[in-house]
């Protein structure tokens, strides 16, 4: 009996991978055999936290499409960004989103699959994001960047001790999303306790990653076997409820006419009752996803925009000159005209995003009824395709040296139209289309402002470890890469900084 069980089981198995291999609609691509069988080769990647480095390594080995599960297709060109994420795409976010449905009762912004719920929530959420409120926001957190240099000021005139420049941003980062969000700082720049949540969060996050390609693995209870899972999002979700909560509180006793935070806007939109105002379940799942969308993201571009620029001394150099010659005064670097000639500045920081991108793997999306077309080829409804950042801002067809740090690619002045249209084309740190990342203005004007502000004040010289001195700066571009966890955002870590006062 269990001799015929086991043939039959080795039979339907046998089926099975004769289907995947050679019967598939996504036969004709090429992978690796584990992945065209089966999504283990997925969940192992999420597990070893290195799949911003994969996706490189398989585009390199099969070229423009690669097969990376037995349903999942990661194209590496720009007419695949068009066609995928373009705000008139014929997809939606993957099912890989729902994996939040396991932990969360109500799915925020991003978690939100159907096309009509997610565009109401984005709706809600945008008026949080417009031009007017994004300089409304700005004191407050021009207040917290200030208070957070001063951490650098003690050294004086000689070089200070070294700094972990990830931890730094992650506290300062931290703070600023407690005042964007919830009009108060968190505190974690006096007590860095009071960021103990970020780092358990995160690894939540990376078996969230897991259960994103496998729902099985929730479904069958087997995230138990990864206690932090569960445990971290609970008390991260019972976190970010209790923030909603005291600030809705507050707001209800409040008299302040004027918004000044997004839960302010929100709220608003939650007392005036109309038809599509979010309910008091949907804004503690917003709560939820802007505090993670927005510190980890952030914290990691900055802590990469200094390490490009130290690793890079020439660049540092050209910047220092450009935003000590522009302003008088670090109090000066405000939002306004004089930040906006900065051009330098603005390519150092897109220049970084390309070149050190801080959203790993690919961001998913099923194609609908009748399919898309990218380049040329027809992809059939229900495939979950994407684009891999890591690998398409690396690609050689749109970037000259394309693992080479050089802010001037983006700069009229000193590369051809046709050059940065062709590098415009495949550049996409921050999503696009109807998806892109909604906080993408506030993410760029906190970092010109703190990189800005830091050069200003301070120059600043990477600690090299002894045994990476002699390598250029590409090779230490690989080695970070290569130390990073990639958990839907990449985390990595340093650079190690010294700062010491202006000369
Ligand atoms: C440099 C920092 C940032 C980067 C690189 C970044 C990148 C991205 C990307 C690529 C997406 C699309 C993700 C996907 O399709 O799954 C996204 C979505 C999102 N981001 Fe950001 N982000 C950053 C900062 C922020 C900030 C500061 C906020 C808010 C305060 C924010 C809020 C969001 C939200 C709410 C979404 C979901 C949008 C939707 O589903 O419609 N992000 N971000």
């Amino acid at each position: 009996m269990i001799i015929a069980f086991l043939a039959l089981g080795a039979f339907l198995l046998s089926l099975v991978v004769y289907y995947r291999l050679f019967l598939h609609p996504l036969a004709k691509y090429p992978g690796p055999v584990l992945a065209r069988l089966t999504d283990w080769y997925n969940v192992y990647h999420c597990f070893k936290g290195d799949r911003h480095i994969d996706f490189v390594r398989l585009h390199n080995r099969y070229g423009k499409f690669v097969r990376y599960g037995p349903n999942r297709l990661s194209i590496n060109s720009a007419g695949a960004l068009k066609s995928i994420y373009g705000a008139h795409a014929n997809t939606k976010k993957a099912d890989f989103y729902e994996a939040m449905q396991f932990y969360m009762d109500i799915p925020s912004t991003h978690c939100t699959v159907e096309k009509e719920q997610h565009s109401r929530k984005r709706r809600i959420l945008s008026q949080a994001f417009s031009d007017k409120m994004l300089y409304a926001y700005e004191p407050l957190f021009v207040k917290t960047l200030e208070k957070y240099l001063t951490r650098y000021e003690k050294a004086g005139d000689s070089w200070s001790e070294e700094y972990d420049m990830n931890h730094e941003f992650s506290l300062f980062v931290f703070d600023a999303m407690g005042g964007f969000c919830f009009g108060e700082p968190f505190g974690a720049l006096d007590d860095p306790k009071k960021a103990d949540i970020v780092p358990p969060t995160f690894e939540g996050f990376q078996g969230l990653n897991v259960v994103g390609h496998m729902h099985g693995i929730a479904m069958l209870h087997l995230d138990s076997l990864q206690p932090r899972l569960k445990k971290a999002i609970e008390d991260y979700k019972a976190y970010s409820a209790q923030l909603a909560h005291e600030c809705i509180e507050k707001s209800m006793k409040s008299e302040k006419k004027d918004p000044t935070c997004v839960f302010d806007v929100l709220l608003d939109g939650y007392k005036q009752k109309g038809s599509d105002a979010p309910s008091i379940p949907e804004l503690e799942s917003e709560s939820s996803l802007l505090v993670l969308a927005g510190s980890d993201s952030t914290a990691n571009s900055m802590s990469n925009v200094i390490f490009n620029l130290l690793n890079n001394p020439p660049t540092l150099a050209r910047l220092t000159t450009e935003v000590r010659s522009k302003f008088t005064s670090a109090s000066e670097i405000r939002l306004g005209p004089t930040l906006n000639e900065c051009e330098y500045l603005f390519a150092c920081i897109d220049e970084s995003m390309r070149v050190t991108p801080v959203i790993g793997g690919v961001t998913q999306r099923v194609t609908l009824t009748g399919g898309i077309e990218i380049d040329g080829c027809h992809i059939p409804a229900g495939t979950d395709v994407g684009v891999p950042h890591h690998a398409i801002m690396r690609n050689e067809d749109y970037f000259e040296d394309p693992w080479t740090f050089e802010p001037r690619r983006w700069l009229t002045s000193e590369n051809t139209k046709e050059a940065i249209r062709t590098a415009r084309s495949a550049f996409y740190p921050l999503g696009l289309g109807l998806t892109e990342c909604i906080g993408k203005k506030w993410a760029l004007i906190e970092i010109k402002l703190t990189v800005a502000r830091m050069v200003y004040l301070y120059d600043l010289e990477l600690v090299i470890p002894e045994d990476q001195k002699h390598l250029s700066p590409i090779d230490r571009v690989h080695i970070r890469e290569a130390e990073a966890t990639d958990r839907f955002t990449v985390g990595s870590k340093g650079p190690w900084v010294r700062f010491r006062r202006a000369k």
